[in-house]
């Protein structure tokens, strides 16, 4: 009989010729393979290796991909990869044309649903549920969701019509009591009563008509197998409570799961954090000037409240929140509610700073225009990782932002240049506007490492020359400018070249626009979004409003969804960034 090792594994037919005993070799093979991945390769961390067991038990129990497996989030599904054929490319996880940070249809058949936003993996596994007893298929269909992506409202929605279906539907729940910050909210302090023991209510989700069975040991193999062994024969509705510990098997990352979430390079043998490449006087992340910005003005304007949708750390309103615990609010993984609490607290005459990734402000579509800007709310939206945000690819770009929130009446819309346009406009923002703004801003540091100026009003509607040329107006957005003031500095003839930053997508400086189609028939314009409906299109509707018949040529991020690799990468594809904007200077001067 040959070792039981992880190179042998090839798919989960491989795994189910092991005894439980095998298994447990496997499991730490997979812990320290991903382990030695990412330790090198970066990614996500602590989430794959606290389903290490949990993952072997399901690919050995039921037949997938038959059975249809969906990881929620899909963060943490690198010990799922690994195991279904994709051990040998795993290191070219992230990065460009390598394999995706989360599950993808298209890159093998054991992904049953692309995933990376979080809390849709009960409903897909109930849309294939019932689909498979429409076609007269016998199936098992497998939601795995954490205890906090489960506690978002499309969760929610999806266990409640679970409830009332015959479907074969198993919800694992995976409860390590930590999303990327801690969990929040009341389902969390239930999940703690449950694991302790004292909770006295009714089971939850034996009130929504789901047969519960756990919490149980995620870390106990035979258990896990014999647990889901006997639910293979339990029909409708299920739910099994796993207790994991995020990290595990890596010293340092169940002892600092918030950094460990996705701790950049370490040392694989001792989790020790790699140092960063550092000069000592880096300009600072965007991120950091919001977190520092607000409360500087908190501590002025009491008025002044936070909200995160569960990305404390990663948007920096942690200052806020330790500072100023009562005003700074983590509603956990709850978009909708985010902004529609804002809404509520503007109207009780609140300066709501409401900060969401741009990609996730797509979950709250809605009510950003039927409840903040129909109701012309003043809620600060700050737009965090607008742009392309490099290695978690297609499902996490902030690419649609400007497209899908330029059509809405009332909302400004700017996107800072750098570190003190961010600075001023959080400042000019809590002076009271009589309308909702949103504020995006990349992923990342800024240029400006003197960033703490004193505070200047920004005006509304008003963009700005950057540099005098004259032949061509080169016109862009936001921090994206860097990129063409890289170019123009290329360029020999760079006195042909104006640069403006119009800084508003709305209102736009209608006047100096009139000024800039006037003076140059040949008007470029840049944005790190989707050319389609956004500053481009702006900006070629203004041209056919007033009859100019200057040449436009818009640039972005084209029709098509953008994959992963670093941000300087897909910039280069996309074809804004600073090379390929010289060469297109170079053709048209
Ligand atoms: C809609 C949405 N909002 C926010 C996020 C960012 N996010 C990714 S993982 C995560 C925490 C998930 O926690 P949990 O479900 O408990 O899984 P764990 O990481 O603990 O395994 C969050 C907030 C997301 N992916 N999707
Ligand atoms: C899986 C997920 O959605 C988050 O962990 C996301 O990767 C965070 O991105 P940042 O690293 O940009 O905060
Ligand atoms: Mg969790």
């Amino acid at each position: 009989m040959k070792k039981p090792s992880l190179n042998l594994i090839n798919s989960p037919k491989d795994l189910k010729k092991l005894c439980i005993s095998d298994l447990k070799t496997i499991s730490k093979d997979l812990r320290q393979f991903i382990i030695d991945v990412v330790a090198t390769k970066e990614g996500h961390l602590g989430a794959s290796l606290g389903v290490v067991e949990l993952t072997i038990a399901l690919h050995y129990v039921f037949d997938t991909p038959n059975d249809l497996l969906i990881w929620d989030v899909g963060h943490q599904a690198y010990g799922h990869k690994i195991l279904t054929g994709r051990r040998d490319i795993f290191h070219t996880n992230r990065q460009l044309n390598g394999i995706s940070g989360f599950p993808k249809r298209s890159e093998s058949e054991y992904d049953a649903f692309g995933v990376g936003h979080s809390s849709t993996s009960i409903s897909a596994a109930l849309g294939m549920a019932i689909a498979s007893k429409l076609k007269g298929e016998n199936k098992h269909h497998i939601a795995v969701i954490g205890d906090a992506s489960i506690a978002s409202g499309m969760a929610f929605e999806g266990l409640n019509h679970a409830g009332v279906t015959k479907a074969n539907l198993l919800v694992i729940l995976n409860d390590n009591a930590i999303g990327i910050d801690p969990s929040v909210g009341a389902l969390k302090q239930y999940l703690t009563n449950v694991k302790k023991g004292t909770q006295k209510q009714d089971n939850i989700f034996e009130a929504l008509n789901f047969n519960y069975s756990g919490p149980i040991d995620g870390h106990d193999l035979p258990l896990l197998i014999s647990e889901l062994n006997r639910l293979k024969s339990v029909e409708g509705p299920k739910l099994l409570h796993v207790i994991t510990t995020k990290g595990k098997g890596l010293k340092q990352a169940e002892e600092n799961q918030v950094k460990y979430h996705a701790p950049g390079k370490f040392d694989s043998k001792t989790g020790d954090l790699l140092p960063q490449k550092t000069n000592g006087n880096e300009p600072p992340k965007f991120q950091d000037v919001f977190g520092r910005t607000i409360v500087e003005l908190a501590k002025k304007n009491d008025k002044i409240v936070g909200i995160t949708p569960a990305m404390p750390t990663g948007s920096s309103l942690k200052y806020m929140m330790d500072v100023f615990p009562d005003r700074a609010f983590d509603v956990g993984i709850a978009e909708q509610h985010a902004v529609t609490l804002s809404a509520g607290m503007a109207t009780q005459g609140f300066m709501v700073f409401c900060n969401i990734y741009s990609t996730f402000l797509q979950r709250a579509y809605d009510q950003v225009i039927h409840d903040v800007a129909l109701q012309k709310l003043p809620v600060i939206f700050c737009l965090d990782r607008a742009g392309l945000v490099g290695n978690d690819g297609a499902t996490h770009h902030g690419v649609f932002d400007l497209a899908y929130l330029r059509c809405i009446p009332n909302l400004i819309i700017f996107a800072p240049r750098n570190e003190i346009e961010l600075r001023n406009i959080l400042y000019t923002a809590q002076l009271g506007l009589n309308k909702p703004i949103a504020i995006r801003y990349p992923r990342g540091r800024g240029q400006i490492t003197d960033w703490q100026q004193p505070f200047k009003e920004t005006p509304i509607g008003k963009g700005v020359k950057l540099k005098s040329g004259s032949d061509i107006a080169v016109l862009s957005l936001g921090s994206i400018a860097q990129n063409v003031t890289k170019a123009i500095d290329k360029i020999k003839n760079n006195e042909k070249v104006s640069h403006y930053d119009l800084r508003f997508l709305a209102p736009l400086d209608e006047n100096l626009l009139h000024d800039i189609f006037l003076k140059y028939q040949t008007i470029i314009t840049i944005e790190d979004s989707t050319v389609i409906g956004g500053f481009g299109s702006a900006i070629s509707e203004f041209c056919t409003k007033h009859k100019y018949k200057n040449t436009i040529k818009t640039l972005g991020v084209p029709n098509q969804f953008i994959e992963h690799g670093t941000t300087e990468e897909l910039h280069h594809i996309c074809k804004i960034d600073s090379k390929n904007i010289k060469t297109l200077l170079d053709t048209l001067i």
